[in-house]
C-alpha cells in the first residue's frame, strides 16, 4: 500500500480502492507497487490502464453449480416459464411453417395444373395460412406477456432477497460499502439477472427452436445445399464462446466501475449542501466526470467487441445466403430443385442465420446474468458477523448491571487505529452515569457496543453478567432507547417517524403516544404546522430544524419504554429553553432507567451518579461530580476551565 501525489478524492476501480486521504494524496490498496508507480507517472491515463487490469485480472469461470444456481432463481416461476415455452413453441413453429408454406404457394403459381385448379389451392393455401398466423400472434402474445411478467416477479424476488441480507449485515460490512454502490446493486444488477433468465431465456428457445426446426427443414428440402449452407456455424459458433467468455469479464469489471461511480454520486447528492458550502459543484462534476471515462473505456471495449462479434455474423450470414443462392440456383437450373423449394430453403437458410444471432445473444445476456449474479451472491451469501434472528440468544429477566470488562476495540474499516483501550466500567442498574472527553476520545463507541453494533475486539462486554454476544440481539436492542447527535428521520409523518421506535409486535395507546410527545416537547412545535403530528418529513417532506428533529427523536427513543436509555449528545441541538424542557423531561425519565449519556454540557451531567472521563481510549478518570471537579490537576477539571463543556 503506498502515498500518491493526484489530485483525486475517490475512485474505485474493479477491486481497486483508492481512498481519499489529503487533498493530493490517495491510498490504493491492491494494486502493485509497479501499478503504483505507473499511476503516478501517468496520472489519469495510469489509472484507466489500472482499471483495465483490474478488469482482466477478474478473468471470472463460471462452475455448472453457478448457472443451475441462476436457474434456481426462476423456480417458482416454472409453470409460467413451461406455459410462456408451450407458446414459444406454437409461435415458433408457425413462424417456421412460412418458409414452407410460401414455397408450396410458389410451386402451386409456377405448376402445371390449369390456371383454374392453381387458384383455388392459392385461396385453399392462403386461408389456411391466415388461420395459421391468427394462432401464431395470441401464442406470441401469451409467449411475451408470460416471460415479461415472470421476469418481473423474479427481479421482485432477487431484490427482496438481497435487501434483507444487506439490512442483516452488521455494522462494520456497511462501514466498506458506499450506499450508492448497494442501491446500484439493488437497481441494476437485480435487473440484469431477471432479464437474463426471463425475456432472455425467451429469445434463446425461440432461437433454439428455431435454428433447429430451420437446419432440419434445410435438410429435407436439400441434404447437399444443407451442407454448404452450414459450413459457417462452426466458425460462428467459435466466435460466441470467445465473445461471451469476454463479455462476462467486462460486465462484472463495469458494474464494479458503475457501482464505483454511483457511490460518489450518492455522496455528493446526498450532502449537497457541504458541496455548495465550499463551493466545489464544478470539482464533483470533474470527478465524476473522471469516473465516468473510466466507465467508458470499459464499455467501449465491450461495444468494440460487440461491433466485431455482430459484424463477423452478418458476414457469415451473407456469405451464407450467397453460397445457397449460387449451388441453389445451379440446382435449379439442373431441374434438381423447384423455385420454391429453394425460395423456402433461402428462408429458412435466413431464419437460422438470424436465430444463430440471437442465440449469441441470448449467450452473451446469459453471461452477463452470471456476472450480475455473482456479485448479488456474494451479498447473498454472506454470513453476518452479527447475526440479527429473533429468539437467537438468550433474553434476561431482569436487567442488571453493564460492564465493560477489559474491552478494546477497532472499527472494522480502520484495524490498525484503537479507539478503545482496555477499557473497564460498570453502570449500576437504575443509576446515570455519563461519559465525557475530547472529541473522538471514543465516547460514542462505547454506545454503539452496548447496542452491539459491533463486537469488541478485545474483553467483554456484560449485561447481568451475561455477555452481550450470548443475547438476543433483538431483544437487547429493544431495552435500549438510543438519541444521537444526528437524528435522522425517515420519509413519512412526524407520527410515523415516533412510531418506529414501537418495539416490533408492540403497540401503543393514543392516550401514552400523546404523552410520550408532550415530554419530548414535540407538541410545542407541531402546534405550527398545518398538518401536525401528519406533516410529512424526512427526503421528500417538511424540513425541521436539529432541535425539532431531535426532539422527534427522543419521543422515538422513549416510546419503547425503554430500561436503558443511551443518550449520545441527546440535547446538543436544541436552544436553551428548548434544553431546558427536554432536559427536565429527560430528568423524569431517566428515573429508574439505567442511563448512559455522552455529553458535551455540564448541565447534562450534573446529576449522574458516575462521571467517566475518556482519554484516548481509555479511563482516565472517574467519580461523582463533585469528586471531579474538584480534584487537583484532573482532567475532568482541566476539561471544565477550558470550556470544553458550555458552562450554564
Ligand atoms: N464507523 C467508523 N469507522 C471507522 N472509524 C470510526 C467510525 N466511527 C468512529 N470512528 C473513529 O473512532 C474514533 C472515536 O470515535 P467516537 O465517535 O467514539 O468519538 P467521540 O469521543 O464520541 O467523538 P465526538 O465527541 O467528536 O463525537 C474517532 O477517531 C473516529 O474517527
Amino acid at each position: 500500500m503506498l502515498l500518491h501525489s493526484l489530485r483525486l478524492t475517490r475512485i474505485v476501480v474493479g477491486n481497486s480502492r483508492f481512498t481519499y486521504f489529503s487533498p493530493v494524496r490517495f491510498l490504493c490498496h491492491s494494486c502493485s507497487s509497479g501499478q503504483l508507480s505507473r499511476l503516478v507517472r501517468h496520472g489519469q491515463n495510469a489509472i484507466r490502464q489500472c482499471s483495465t487490469k483490474a478488469g482482466k485480472g477478474k478473468k471470472t469461470r463460471f462452475k455448472k453449480s453457478e448457472m443451475m444456481r441462476l436457474f434456481q432463481l426462476a423456480k417458482n416461476e416454472k409453470w409460467v416459464i413451461v406455459a410462456g415455452i408451450g407458446c414459444l413453441f406454437i409461435s415458433s413453429s408457425i413462424t417456421m411453417a412460412v418458409p414452407y408454406g410460401l414455397g408450396k404457394i410458389l410451386d402451386t403459381i409456377y405448376s402445371d395444373e390449369s390456371k383454374e385448379v392453381a387458384k383455388e389451392r392459392l385461396k385453399k393455401f392462403c386461408l389456411i395460412l391466415a388461420g395459421i398466423f391468427i394462432i401464431g400472434g395470441v401464442s406470441n402474445f401469451g409467449r411475451v406477456y408470460l416471460f415479461n411478467s415472470a421476469s418481473l416477479r423474479i427481479v421482485q424476488t432477487v431484490r427482496s432477497r438481497l435487501y434483507r441480507s444487506m439490512l442483516s449485515q452488521e455494522a462494520g460490512w456497511f462501514d466498506q460499502k458506499g450506499t450508492g454502490e448497494l442501491v446500484n446493486r439493488l437497481s441494476q444488477d437485480s435487473y440484469i439477472v431477471g432479464n437474463s433468465l426471463s425475456q432472455n431465456l425467451s429469445d434463446g428457445l425461440r432461437s433454439t427452436v428455431m435454428v433447429t426446426v430451420g437446419v432440419g427443414m434445410m435438410i429435407n428440402t436439400s441434404p447437399h445445399l444443407a451442407l454448404v449452407g452450414m459450413g459457417v456455424v462452426p466458425a460462428v459458433a467459435g466466435m460466441a464462446v470467445v465473445y461471451g467468455r469476454y463479455v462476462r469479464n467486462i460486465t462484472r469489471s463495469l458494474l464494479d466501475q458503475y457501482a464505483g461511480i454511483m457511490k460518489t454520486g450518492e455522496e455528493r447528492l446526498g450532502n449537497i449542501k457541504t458541496v455548495k458550502m465550499f463551493c466545489r459543484e464544478e470539482q464533483e462534476s470533474q470527478l465524476f466526470l473522471n469516473q465516468l471515462y473510466d466507465a467508458l473505456h470499459l464499455g467501449y471495449k465491450e461495444v468494440k467487441a460487440k461491433a466485431i462479434f455482430y459484424g463477423l455474423t452478418g458476414l457469415s450470414g451473407n456469405i451464407l445466403i450467397m453460397s445457397v443462392l449460387f449451388y441453389g440456383g445451379n440446382m435449379v437450373a439442373n431441374e434438381e430443385l423447384t423455385v420454391g423449394a429453394l425460395t423456402s430453403f433461402i428462408l429458412y437458410a435466413g431464419y437460422s442465420a438470424i436465430s444463430i444471432n440471437g442465440l449469441s445473444n441470448f449467450y452473451t445476456e446469459l453471461n452477463k446474468g452470471l456476472g450480475a449474479a455473482q456479485r448479488i451472491w456474494e451479498i447473498i451469501d454472506r454470513e453476518p458477523l452479527i447475526p440479527v434472528i429473533a429468539n437467537s440468544g438468550k433474553s434476561l429477566p431482569t436487567l442488571g448491571p453493564i460492564c465493560f470488562r477489559n474491552v478494546a476495540f477497532s472499527y472494522p474499516s480502520r484495524p490498525d487505529s484503537k479507539v478503545l483501550k482496555d477499557l473497564s466500567l460498570t453502570i449500576e442498574p437504575g443509576t446515570t452515569t455519563a461519559v465525557v472527553g475530547k472529541s473522538g476520545s471514543g465516547k460514542s463507541t462505547i454506545g454503539i457496543l452496548l447496542l452491539r453494533l459491533y463486537d469488541p475486539s478485545h474483553g467483554l462486554v456484560t449485561l447481568n453478567d451475561v455477555d452481550i454476544r450470548e443475547l438476543d440481539p433483538l431483544w437487547l436492542r429493544s431495552n435500549i432507547g438510543a438519541v444521537n447527535q444526528e437524528p435522522i428521520l425517515f420519509s413519512g409523518t412526524i407520527r410515523e417517524n415516533i412510531l418506529y421506535g414501537v418495539n416490533v409486535g408492540s403497540s401503543i395507546s393514543e392516550e401514552n403516544f400523546q404523552r410520550i410527545v408532550q415530554e419530548a416537547h414535540v407538541d410545542e412545535f407541531i402546534q405550527s404546522l398545518p398538518q401536525g403530528l401528519e406533516t410529512v418529513v424526512g427526503q421528500r417532506g417538511m424540513m425541521l430544524s436539529g432541535g425539532q428533529k431531535q426532539r422527534v427523536a427522543i419521543a422515538r427513543a422513549l416510546i419503547k419504554n425503554p430500561s436503558i436509555l443511551l443518550l449520545d449528545e441527546a440535547t446538543s441541538a436544541l436552544d436553551a429553553g428548548s434544553e431546558e424542557h427536554v432536559q427536565k423531561a429527560l430528568e423524569s425519565l431517566t428515573k429508574g432507567r439505567t442511563v448512559l449519556t455522552i455529553a458535551h454540557r455540564l448541565s447534562t451531567i450534573r446529576n449522574a451518579k458516575k462521571i467517566v472521563v475518556l482519554e484516548g481510549g481509555k479511563i482516565a478518570e472517574e467519580g461523582s461530580y463533585e469528586e471531579l471537579s474538584t480534584r487537583e490537576d484532573g482532567l475532568f477539571r482541566e476539561l471544565v476551565k477550558r470550556q470544553t463543556f458550555q458552562l450554564q
